[in-house]
């Protein structure tokens, strides 16, 4: 496995951004924690588009739509386009329509958020779930009542999970072996201010364990549905391209199955000793402290 490259000075920084023309950018721990920009990242993006790059903002989060999303660049006062954005609920409703053709009479069963049913009623798919389940009643066995019509459950990050959503999802699942079990993204846990805490691969631990089944296919990184939405919508010449992450087992090794170079930067979840130890498993071409180091060539 070849040793990474650190990058460390003004000359690196230069060097490296020649070598490319597409940058895929992932969100969580990269450019913010939570709705926190990371220190220098808008003036690196910012350079990014002077220095005529493509970008390509890729997230397993999917507790925004691609709209929700555009709009919370905005806020943040960085100008997006919603169709340079691949978030893990854009890529479950584009996956369930052109890859399953999931039919229309058929209705999916979501743990989730608004990210997710905003994307889904985009494409046409009916679905159920989510925020319906929330309340904070007291849970009865009698509240279940499985909607007939259900084809697959759909999961993804929750932070309003509880007993009564997993019920259902299980319900669906255990009584109808040819439902589909589909994530999101199983990322174990999620940067949020400086420490971690549950991610989505977390939130669906009870489900798997207690079906003694694992998902039929995950949406996003490191798996294909995420790089064949993007490659559907951008021709990528890999040579040119490279894959900034913060996480060794999603963004790293999404950037090496798509044949893509990768940059690793330490302000999320992974770390130097992760990839320097000896025969780590996953490892960068590159990395750097952080994204807004590049922010050196904007002085
Ligand atoms: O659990 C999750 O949903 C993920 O940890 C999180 O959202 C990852 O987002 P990304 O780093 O891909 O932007
Ligand atoms: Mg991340």
């Amino acid at each position: 496995m070849p040793t990474p490259i650190k990058l460390s000075s003004r000359n690196d920084y230069e060097s490296f951004l020649e070598k490319f023309d597409t940058f895929l950018l992932d969100c969580d721990g990269v450019l913010w924690h939570g709705n926190t920009l990371l220190p220098g990242v808008r003036e690196v993006l910012a350079l990014l588009r002077q220095k005529g790059k493509r970008l390509i903002f890729v997230t397993n989060n999917s507790a925004k739509s691609r709209a929700s999303y555009s709009l919370k660049f905005k806020k943040l006062n960085i100008e997006v386009n919603e169709n340079e954005i691949f978030c893990s609920a854009y890529i479950a409703a584009y996956y369930l329509k052109n890859i399953l053709k999931f039919p229309k009479e058929k209705k999916i069963y979501v743990i989730g958020e608004s990210g997710i049913t905003e994307e889904l009623d985009l494409e046409g798919i009916r679905s159920c779930g989510s925020s319906e389940d929330d309340d904070g009643k007291d849970f009865d066995f009698n509240d279940i009542h499985p909607d007939p019509t259900v084809g697959a459950v759909l999961c993804g990050l929750d932070t309003r999970i509880n007993y009564k959503k997993i019920a259902k999802a299980f319900n669906y699942l255990y009584s109808n072996p040819d439902c589909l079990f589909l994530l999101t993204n199983d990322d174990s846990t999620i940067p949020y201010n400086g420490t971690l805490y549950p991610g989505t691969g977390s939130l669906v631990a009870p489900l798997i364990k207690s079906l003694n089944r694992n998902p039929d296919a995950v949406m996003g990184k490191p798996n294909k549905p995420m790089m064949d939405c993007i490659t559907n919508e951008f021709q990528l010449d890999v040579e040119r391209t490279c894959m900034i992450g913060d996480r060794l087992n999603t963004d790293i090794q999404f950037g090496i199955n798509g044949k893509l170079k990768t940059l690793l930067v330490l302000t999320g979840i992974s770390k130097e000793h992760d990839i320097l130890i000896k025969n780590a498993p996953i490892v960068p071409d590159y990395y750097l402290p952080s994204l807004g180091d590049f922010s050196e060539l904007c002085k």
